[in-house]
């Protein structure tokens, strides 16, 4: 007979066996009797791990090209414990799936990570159905053209901050120093209370694909002296001219300070602190409180994966004492914010009027546009609160990487970028330009098709997933053939199914962008009916996750924010600053949520891309003549990675 003490531990312990065999047993079932089951695609590797370490370094080794060419822009991949997943470049079906964001919602373990690296679970990043149709109508305004120029002259300030900067390090810093500010995302013993640190770029992203992944940049690399791996090159190569600069490293800096004030009037002051003598200790609380929640966000756990099976065990997670204090620090500062600008718009009649609210922060005219009297226009303090996390979360780190690959490529193009700056010097500026003068920046044409194509050939979120809601038929463009060799219109999907659009995979088809679709070429936005959006979408490029929007849209609402910002920083550091890279750095992709780059010969430095950046000349006579050796097939656009 069993006493009664080992009944009180036997009962809930076999309780919790049959919880977990039963939701096993139900994943199982659910999978075998899913559709995608009958479609091609590549062998699983592995049972528990499926298709998924080989994907993790997909950006670099052309991993879903080589499957495309195999098995058709459509066909399934296996996930942990053999699921099948749907991987589709077919524009109808991606075009179908993103514009259905109520009938194809994010995962929920997607939604739990994105929560827990600072969006907050009533974000709108998180949030679906319902709450989300209320807050995109609320927030809309703020991110709507008008408002988001007159921002403009915000930007531009922090545009010029950097390019001082840099025009500073270029006089003063020798060729062989990698300069770098300190990085305001370093977790330290002192701050996190722990003993933990970053891993570096080749552990930080673990074996996983992103879902897990934060947006923060991960460097480990101590913060004194670079190693002698970067100090010096080996004395046969010939290093290009120029300052070596880690530009992600500053651009994540101009961006996080451009997202606070633009974001919610709040100074980061990230890049003064940066050329401050405290080596960063003068960083500002907010972003080292972030910095906290993103890296434990970012840490890969076992317990993380057992978590997107037993949801149930998502309960039970427990923050760290730094994790709790961080959060506490964000809800703090943000809870003033939200009281200050609150009270500014009850109080001041100024606000009134439409024009009034220009170049104000998003933040404000968010809480006028959910003051209003019908509780479905309303937003929660809670709700407004994870907004501020999630502009931070959502529009910060991709906008940096945005702006960093942009330079890359502009880097590997010296053709483009020649013509780039031609065109860049040939606007002059008044010295502090109003926003209708910055508007002649933001028109014109080749710096839009430069950032036009940058953004398609290196997607600072390289894929997205999503869920069916329910059974679905997705309809295709052209058929594809199942596993038994059968043509298929449709893509049949059961409820419960997971799909990974590939943003960037449809960025780089063949079918839609030709041949060179893997080449950076600018000239191609120029040609007749390249532009329009007679492809639908953004000009046909995913970059932004847009969709046809028939149920919920769940684009990025922060755009028409992100192209400014890029156009505009552009015009302040190309126009000025020559970018150039040694000719013997490989860059690799690290997807971590956001694109970030590595050098592929110094893994132990984090992320990082360091360029040769020397003061530019006039550069109209010289573009005149790259124009033509492009236009004769001279130069070669960049062949991306
Ligand atoms: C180059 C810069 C940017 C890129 C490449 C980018 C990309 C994306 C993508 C792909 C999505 C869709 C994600 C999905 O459906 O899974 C998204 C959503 C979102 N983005 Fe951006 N983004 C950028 C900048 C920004 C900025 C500057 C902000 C805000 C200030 C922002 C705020 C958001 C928000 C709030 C969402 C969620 C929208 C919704 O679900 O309704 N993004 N972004």
């Amino acid at each position: 007979m069993f006493s009664s003490a080992a009944l009180l531990v036997a009962l809930p312990l076999a309780a919790v066996a049959l919880y977990v065999l039963w939701t096993f047993l139900a994943l199982l079932v659910r999978q075998a009797r899913s559709p995608l089951r009958r479609l091609r695609g590549p062998p699983s590797p592995s049972f528990f791990m499926g298709n998924l370490r080989e994907m993790h370094d997909q950006e670099n080794t052309g991993l879903f090209a080589r499957w495309e060419a195999a098995y058709g822009s459509t066909f399934v991949y296996h996930g942990f414990i053999g699921g099948a997943r749907l991987l589709t470049t077919d524009p109808v079906a991606v075009a179908h799936i993103l514009g259905r964001g109520y009938e194809f919602p994010k995962p929920d373990f997607i939604r739990d990570a994105l929560a827990s690296m600072a969006a907050g679970h009533e974000g709108l990043l998180v949030v679906e159905g319902e709450d989300h149709r209320r807050q995109r109508k609320i927030l809309s305004p703020a991110f709507a053209t008008p408002h988001i120029k007159s921002l403009s002259p915000i930007i531009w300030e922090k545009a010029t901050q950097l390019r001082d900067i840099w025009l500073d390090v270029i006089n003063s810093s020798s060729s062989s120093t990698l300069s770098t500010p300190p990085d305001p995302f370093a977790l330290e013993t002192s701050t996190s209370g722990t003993d933990e640190k970053l891993p570096p770029c080749a552990r930080a992203t673990g074996f996983l694909p992103n879902p897990f992944a934060s947006f923060v940049s991960s460097k480990a690399r101590p913060r004194a002296a670079p190693t002698p791996a970067t100090a010096a090159p080996p004395e046969e190569r010939t290093a290009s001219p120029g300052a070596k600069v880690d530009v992600l490293a500053w651009l994540a800096r101009a961006t996080l300070d451009v997202i606070g004030e633009a974001g919610f009037g709040y100074a980061f002051n990230s890049l003064s602190a940066a050329s401050d003598t405290t080596g960063g200790k003068g960083e500002d609380e907010l972003a080292r409180a972030f910095a906290v929640i993103f890296s434990t966000a970012r840490k890969f756990r076992v317990a993380t994966i057992l978590q997107v099976w037993f949801p149930v065990l998502r309960r039970f997670r427990r923050n760290s004492a730094a994790e709790d204090s961080a959060r506490a620090t964000m809800n703090r500062i943000g809870l003033d914010l939200i009281a200050e600008r609150r009270r500014e718009v009850l109080e001041d009649k100024m606000y009134a009027s439409q024009e009034a609210m220009d170049g104000r922060d998003l933040l404000t005219v968010m809480i006028k546009s959910s003051l209003s009297s019908d509780p479905s226009q309303q937003l929660s303090t809670n709700e407004m609160l994870c907004q501020i996390a999630t502009f931070l979360a959502a529009g910060h780190e991709t906008s940096s990487s945005a702006l960093t690959w942009t330079l890359y490529a502009l880097a590997r193009a010296p053709a483009s970028q020649h013509k780039l700056r031609a065109e860049l010097q040939s606007l002059a500026l008044p010295p502090e330009p109003s926003s209708d003068a910055l508007q002649r920046v933001l028109a014109l044409p080749y710096l839009d098709a430069v950032v036009r194509e940058a953004l398609r050939v290196h997607a600072p979120v390289t894929s997205t997933m999503r869920v069916a809601a329910a059974d679905a038929a997705v309809p295709v463009a052209a058929p594809f053939r199942d596993a038994r060799g059968r043509p298929q219109r449709h893509i049949r999907l059961h409820r419960g199914d997971i799909v990974t659009v590939p943003l960037q995979a449809v960025n780089k088809s063949a079918g839609a962008w030709g041949a060179d679709a893997g080449v950076f070429r600018p000239e191609r936005w120029l040609e007749d009916g390249a532009r329009g959006d007679a492809k639908g979408l953004w000009g046909g490029v995913m970059t932004f996750g847009t969709g046809v929007v028939v149920s919920g849209n769940r684009s990025c609402i922060g755009y028409r924010f992100a192209v400014n910002e890029i156009k505009l920083f552009l015009f302040a550091l190309v126009r000025d600053i020559e970018f150039a890279i040694d000719p013997w750095i490989e860059v690799e992709k690290r997807v971590n949520v956001v694109t970030r780059p590595c050098v592929k010969s110094e893994p132990h430095m984090g992320n990082q891309m360091p360029l040769r950046l020397r003061r530019a000349g006039s550069s109209i006579g010289e573009a005149m003549s790259d124009t033509i050796a492009t236009e004769t097939g001279g130069m070669q656009g960049e062949r991306t990675l």
